[in-house]
């Protein structure tokens, strides 16, 4: 199952900086096995703002849930989702 999910990142001004430093590596491996397992098939950086729009193919929404709700940055998102399905134009084999 596909789903775009658009992350946006608000860490407040005086938040501990060594510490969201610390979150903010831990974010990047967690996103990492991810990627390389193939559940976080695309991340991209959201012009101009603190955002990324990433594309998720998981086994269920309950996996989604699962993964959004690990994001050690989850505590300073906003997150939307949308489900996505194959267009009927699509030329590519892994639009699933
Ligand atoms: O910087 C972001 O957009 C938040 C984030 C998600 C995965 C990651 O490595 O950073």
């Amino acid at each position: 199952m596909l789903f775009q999910v658009e992350m946006t990142v608000d860490i407040p001004l005086d938040f501990d900086k060594a510490e969201a430093e610390r979150i903010k590596a831990v974010e990047k491996a967690y996103s990492h096995e991810l990627q390389r397992s193939g559940e976080w098939r695309h991340i991209w950086r959201v012009a101009g703002q603190y955002a990324n729009l990433s594309i998720f193919d998981v086994a269920s929404n309950e996996r989604l849930h699962e993964i959004l709700m690990g994001l050690p940055l989850y505590p300073f998102m906003t997150i939307k989702v949308t489900p996505l399905c194959r267009h009927p134009s699509s030329i590519r084999d892994d639009d699933r």
